[in-house]
């Protein structure tokens, strides 16, 4: 296959998700009679985290959708976000709360994660939601994970008896991201720190999933030829030019594109997708928390 069929192209997928989005937040609206609501609560000023906020804002707005943005100084107290998180629980208006992670080392993030109401759970990290998912019932799913098996599901279809990598075991993106997995028939290895040979372990699978946070580590001598490689990583690193920075994956993307079957990009891959789903999770709780049947063979 020519390397540029080899793209698994996030951003497309994430803007054609976003648009059946749109058209059921509309179809909610006129059911409803009131706007699916999402609320993001960040605290402090870290400007990674500033530039998602401002994103998912922007895309919710777009998807017909209300955004409540709640911004609080670094210094508030654990007890002020918890009373934060439960007017918002409290709030008919809001159908997805999302919590922006991390949080600054005073608060408890376990703790915070516990006190959203699992109906408005739409990161899907409330254990509630993480045993639903263990377990195979409905619930909420963590947004990364899930963007990612839709695109695997797309590229392969079927995913069943195939065997997957996931490296790393994080409760937001290895874990869940393993059970999807299994969910869908594939023989499941979870890599982490303390792995011996990672190199090996990657080297059996058809699929590999890299959410690790190390800038470019998985290199395409590990990779099976043919495999499908989706990467979560998102590295800043330095650039080219003195000051400025770029964006790259846990995937070393230029050694491992001749040796892949399909690979997702970063930017433009996971990160997109990431949003488009939480949007997706959102509609969702709307239509649970009205009483209004969803469709969800539409999203
Ligand atoms: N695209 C998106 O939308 C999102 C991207 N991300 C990105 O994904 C990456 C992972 O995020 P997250 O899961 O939160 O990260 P965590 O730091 O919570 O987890 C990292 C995992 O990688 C493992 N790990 C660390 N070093 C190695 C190594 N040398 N070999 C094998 N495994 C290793 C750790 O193992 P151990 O458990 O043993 O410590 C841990 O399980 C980050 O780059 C993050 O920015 C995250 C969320 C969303
Ligand atoms: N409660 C909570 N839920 C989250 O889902 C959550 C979180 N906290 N904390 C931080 C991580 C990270 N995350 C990303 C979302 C979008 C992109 C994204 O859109 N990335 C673009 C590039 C953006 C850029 O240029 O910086 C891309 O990959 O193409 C990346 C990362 C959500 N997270």
């Amino acid at each position: 296959m020519a390397d540029a069929d080899k793209r698994i192209d996030g951003k497309a997928f994430a803007e054609s998700l976003r648009a059946q989005v749109g058209d059921a937040a509309a179809a909610f609206e006129k059911l409803a009679g009131r706007k699916a609501g999402l609320a993001v609560v960040l605290v402090g000023e870290d400007p990674a985290s500033q530039v998602y906020v401002r994103s998912k804002g922007k895309q919710t707005l777009a998807s017909g959708m209300e955004s409540f943005e709640h911004k609080l100084p670094a210094d508030t107290s654990e007890a002020e976000l918890l009373a934060m998180v439960a007017r918002l629980n409290a709030d008919p208006a809001v159908d997805g709360i999302l919590v922006q992670l991390p949080l600054p080392d005073h608060i408890d993030e376990q703790k915070v994660i516990a006190a959203i109401s699992p109906d408005k759970d739409v990161d899907g990290f409330h254990v509630t939601n993480a045993g639903r998912l263990a377990v195979g019932q409905p619930g909420f799913v963590p947004c990364t994970p899930l963007g990612c098996l839709m695109l695997l599901k797309d590229r392969l279809g079927s995913l069943s008896g195939l065997d997957a990598v996931v490296i790393g075991r994080s409760n937001i993106v290895g874990k869940p991201m393993a059970q999807l997995l299994l969910a869908e028939s594939c023989t499941v290895t979870v890599a982490h720190s303390r792995t011996k040979d990672l190199a090996d372990v990657v080297r059996r699978a058809d699929i590999v999933v890299a959410a690790v946070g190390r800038p470019e580590m998985v290199k395409g001598g590990w990779i099976k030829p043919g495999a499908t490689v989706i990467d979560v990583g998102i590295n800043r690193v330095p650039g080219a030019e003195e000051g400025k920075t770029r964006l790259v994956g846990d995937v070393d993307y230029a050694d491992a594109l001749p040796v892949a079957g399909a690979i997702t990009p970063v930017p433009g891959g996971v990160g997109p997708m990431t949003i488009a789903v939480l949007l997706r999770n959102t509609l969702v709780a709307a239509h649970r928390n009205a009483g209004i049947a969803l469709d969800q063979t539409a999203l």
